[in-house]
């Protein structure tokens, strides 16, 4: 499990775009272990799309090298390309086939015979309960259903590596766990994934480590269990207030604690635990502040996640 699969040494990627220059990527070093989970996290535009394009070969680094197995991935196009299935952002290049069409000539690409990538395009079609769409142009289908073809491309053939970006965006919640399980399994039988997502919350019941992205630089990049641990010290405080209100009451408690992005009338706080129990006492007792309903709870990779993305915000060490 140790032995790294992907290198990245000192990845930059500038953009240029007449006299706009966007640093996406900076000064990224890490491993990417052969059969892990690993989950990329990071706001909007912090260069996670980016340093996923590098590590399939599709952008090549301004300065800096990606390795796979070792090797430069430039140096080696055709093995990547067969051994990495990627599911991209972008719409898909298949649009104009049939369901059908799509995952067979995918995993005619990967070198199935036709008889073997039909049954497997079947058996996927199946089990996404999308059978009777087979027929249908994936021009025609839902923004969700086309990710789901999408997600069949990636996973048809049984590449060893699956690198997926945001492959969980667009669909309902039972999709969402069924596309989870499809990546544990994949990864039971040995597949290394490598994938991106905002979803926070479902991911960190998958993903063996984490890489914290933002500015294109890469903040933390550990197991689920040692990033927790840099916020177990803390426990968060989740405080629903009266409809906008949220002002009134954060007045009052972010002398307390961390506050974490929150929504309109949610405040989301990381206090000290040797605090946390004053805290109580005083949302217990302030019954004239507009709190409608509170918890506590322990941080999850969210709070983590904000933990260390505040952190280098401020300018401060992460820890
Ligand atoms: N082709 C491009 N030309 C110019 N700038 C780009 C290009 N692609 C991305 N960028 C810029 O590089 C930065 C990183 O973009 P990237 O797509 O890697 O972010 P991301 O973390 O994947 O974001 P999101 O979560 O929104 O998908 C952003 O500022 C973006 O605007």
């Amino acid at each position: 499990m140790s032995e790294a699969i992907f290198t990245m040494e000192q990845v930059t990627q500038l953009y240029r775009k007449g006299k706009t220059t966007t640093l996406a990527n900076d000064d990224i070093t890490l491993d990417i272990r052969r059969g892990e989970i690993l989950g990329v996290l990071g706001p909007n535009g912090a260069g996670k799309s980016t340093l996923i394009k590098q590590l399939v070969g599709h952008l090549k680094p301004t300065s800096g090298r990606v390795l796979y197995n070792g090797l430069d991935v430039f140096k080696q196009t055709n093995t990547v390309a067969s051994e990495v299935a990627y599911y991209a952002q972008e719409p898909h290049v298949l649009s104009p086939l049939k369901v059908m069409e799509a995952l067979v000539f995918t995993a005619r690409l990967r070198g199935m015979e036709a008889k073997a990538a039909k049954l497997e395009a079947e058996e996927l079609l199946e089990r996404f309960e999308m059978t009777a769409m087979k027929e249908k142009r994936l021009s025609r289908l839902s923004g969700g259903q086309k990710r789901m073809v999408g997600i069949g491309t990636t996973l048809i053939g049984h590449c060893p590596v699956l690198i997926l970006d945001e492959p969980t965006n667009e669909l309902d919640p039972k999709k969402r766990r069924m596309v989870w399980e499809l990546i544990e399994e994949r990864n039971r039988l040995g597949a290394t994934v490598i994938l991106v997502t905002h979803n926070v919350l479902e991911a960190e019941h998958v993903v063996d480590r984490a890489a914290v992205i933002n500015h294109g630089r890469l903040l933390a990049m550990d197991s689920v269990a040692n990033l927790k641990q840099r916020v177990d010290q803390r426990l968060k405080f989740d405080i629903q207030t009266a409809f906008g209100l949220r002002e009134e009451v954060e007045r009052v408690l972010s002398p307390w604690g961390l506050k974490q992005e929150g929504t309109e009338n949610r405040i989301r706080l990381l206090v000290d635990k040797a605090q946390a129990s004053e805290l109580l006492a005083m949302i217990i007792s302030r019954t004239d502040l507009p709190i409608e309903e509170y918890a506590v709870l322990p941080p999850s990779l969210e709070d983590v996640y904000f933990h260390i993305d505040q952190q280098a915000e401020q300018g401060g060490a992460i820890a």
